[in-house]
């Protein structure tokens, strides 16, 4: 239903409230888009499995917007074209919410304005074309699209250099007639002069005019990687124009950094006042954190006073993996941005040695330096196994860097809705079992000092190696944006926020329970989610809620109901009717036992039978 909702708001605004009323069309109240005329989908509909999997309306005259919000709730969508329209106005940056989009055909129409940074989260695209339209500005930074076959936007009005791009798969590229500038990156002659065509400022091969003369050593692709650390004011935009401007950057940060430095070898024996205070009140803390984790942090500078030279505050906690790291190892790696969220931004970075992390770069956190690092040090005092250590931190009046090892095997949310892979039911259960542990333990040790995690969600829940879960980014936000219940408002007004943000927690893992249990997105607002899950168990057809693969593996229903109990509880709007986080992993831990021994006594029949065989 919400899916047919939001497809006839779409179709509504598409056709500027002129939707089509053929009866044919479908698109209607009295069908549903996967069961339309005829027992067929409505046009232009594919769908698998009762799911959305593709739209294709090309050359239909449609004069109206796209809204992206809308066609997004198809979360299985896989194919998108609207190409040869009349459709008008931007491109909102809620098409990264269309997670499942491998194709993407907009060619042909009047959008305008920039293209959306939030292209960069459909990993899964394999061809895009939005050429022919009047797009503008840069093209945003798409490199983690490593499956890009297709990338077609000429005859636009883009300007700034050519993208980075994972150019080794790379079929069709044509960014010609737009007014992109700089040097062509190196594609090894595999596209010809007319696919760069058309760009004055664009230099170098297979174009005739040649770059000048400092350019083209500067021109290979990992040079416009941005390095972490860059002080940017563009968040949100790709990186610096040129290359030599990267350079210069390098300079003038390495400046600033000396003359920190050199301010703050003046002001030292004011600053070791201070940190006596803060010291005493870590240490007393520290005390009471378990014992076997006293001494294993090591901390240190770029380079020690001792030996003279300058320190760049670069702290290492714990972790052999990094002991050596340099705050220059950081800046000389190249980076490639994950993601660019509210709360800041996160670049994957090789390391000369083969090591690879992940660099949270933390934007407008109101929080003194101080404060932070005592902050940071005291969460990595309490060293849980199932929570993702920060194995460096960086802080400087402009800059709060946090440095982690990075997971291989991606996060929750990719696995429950990107990866396609199979997720029974046990495992599902372990890992929310595991997490609510983690957190139980982490709420045990950290209540006094008010810090919960904050911002817990499947996309902060990571796998290891060995597909372990871990929880990331523990203590970086002050409270999350997902509680949006007005109880919760009004205890953050009454100044209750580090007791709210613990119950912020329970609501968060609450709505982690319902993903694992529904196989369903968050989308844009999870609120929705638990509306909707609410509105089906109070009509008694609970059953209904559950991931389809999960009931046709042969899933208990009965511990499956047990977990949504809990996830309903958890999820109150009351944040003082919420259990705690230690009476959650106590109900989880209680719905696995059950799990275990029914499995048990399941293999030991089967065995028995086999011998009686
Ligand atoms: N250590 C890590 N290793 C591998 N992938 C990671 C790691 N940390 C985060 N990611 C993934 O990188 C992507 C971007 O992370 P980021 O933290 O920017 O996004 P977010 O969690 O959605 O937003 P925010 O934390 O700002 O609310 C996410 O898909 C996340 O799962």
């Amino acid at each position: 239903e919400n899916v047919k909702q939001a497809l006839l708001k779409f179709i509504e605004i598409l056709a500027a409230g002129n939707p089509p009323t053929d009866p044919s069309w479908g698109w209607n109240n009295a069908s549903d888009p996967c069961n339309g005329p005829s027992n067929g989908t409505w046009k232009g509909l594919t769908c698998k499995s009762q799911r959305v999997s593709k739209l294709v309306l090309e050359g239909l005259n449609f004069i109206g917007k796209i809204d992206s919000s809308s066609l997004c709730t198809s979360s299985s969508l896989a194919v998108l074209s609207l190409k040869g329209n009349k459709i008008i106005g931007t491109l909102s940056e809620d098409i990264g919410n269309c997670r499942s989009l491998t194709h993407l055909y907009l060619n042909g129409n009047q959008f305008s304005g920039g293209i959306p940074v939030s292209l960069s989260r459909l990993v899964n695209l394999k061809k895009l074309d939005i050429s022919d339209n009047e797009f503008s500005g840069e093209i945003p930074d798409l490199f983690r699209i490593s499956g890009l076959l297709v990338f077609l936007v000429q005859n636009n009005q883009l300007n700034g250099s050519i993208p980075h791009l994972d150019f080794s798969n790379l079929e069709e590229f044509n960014v010609s007639n737009n007014n992109l500038s700089g040097p062509v990156p190196d594609f090894k002659g595999k596209f010809p002069a007319d696919s760069f065509v058309g760009n004055v400022e664009l230099c170098g091969a297979p174009l005739s005019n040649a770059c000048p003369p400092s350019a083209p050593a500067l021109a290979a692709p990992p040079a416009l990687a941005p390095p972490p650390n860059l002080p940017s004011k563009e968040e949100g935009k790709r990186s610096l124009k040129h290359p030599f401007l990267v350079y210069l950057a390098y300079i003038i940060v390495l400046a600033i950094v000396l003359i920190l430095v050199a301010l703050k070898l003046v002001s030292k024996s004011r600053q070791r006042e201070r940190n006596i205070d803060a010291a005493k009140k870590t240490t007393s803390a520290e005390n009471d954190s378990k014992s076997s984790t006293r001494g294993r942090r090591s901390e240190y500078s770029i380079t020690s006073a001792e030996s003279g030279r300058t320190s760049t505050s670069l702290v290492i906690l714990s972790n052999p993996v990094v002991k050596d790291l340099k705050f220059e190892d950081l800046l000389r790696a190249s980076a490639e941005l994950l993601g660019r969220g509210k709360h800041g931004s996160l670049y994957k970075v090789r390391l000369d040695n083969g090591v690879i992390l992940v660099v949270k770069r933390i934007k407008d956190w109101g929080i003194s330096a101080e404060d932070f690092m005592r902050r940071m040090r005291r969460i990595d005092s309490v060293k849980h196994t199932r929570v993702l250590p920060v194995v460096a931190l960086y802080c400087s009046k402009e800059e709060k860097l946090l440095v982690y090892e990075y997971q291989r095997n991606g996060s929750l949310f990719n696995l429950l809705h990107e990866s396609g892979q199979l997720f029974d039911w046990a495992s599902r259960l372990s890992v929310a079992l595991n997490i609510a542990e983690a957190l139980a333990s982490m709420h045990k040790e950290l209540r006094d000092d008010g810090i919960a995690h904050g911002n817990l969600k499947s996309t902060n829940v990571l796998f290891n190696n060995s597909m372990e879960p871990s929880i990331s980014e523990y203590g970086l936000m002050i409270y999350a944006r997902q509680d949006q219940s007005d109880n919760f408002k009004q205890n953050v007004l009454n100044g209750d926020s580090a007791y709210s943000t613990f119950k912020v927690d329970v609501y968060s893992l609450g709505v982690i329970l319902l993903e694992l249990l529904t196989g369903k997105l968050m989308q844009n607002n999870d609120f929705d989610l638990a509306r909707w899950v609410h509105s089906v168990v109070r009509e008694e057809w609970t059953v209904e809620v559950f991931d389809r693969t999960l009931i046709s593996q042969g899933a208990s229903e009965e511990r499956m109901v047990n977990l949504l109990q809990v996830a309903l509880q958890c999820i109150n709007p009351s944040p003082n009717e919420r259990p705690s986080i230690s009476q959650v992993a106590a109900m989880i831990n209680t719905i696995k036992v059950d799990e275990d021994r029914s499995m048990s006594s399941e293999a030991c029949f089967a065995s028995t039978r086999n011998e009686k065989a």
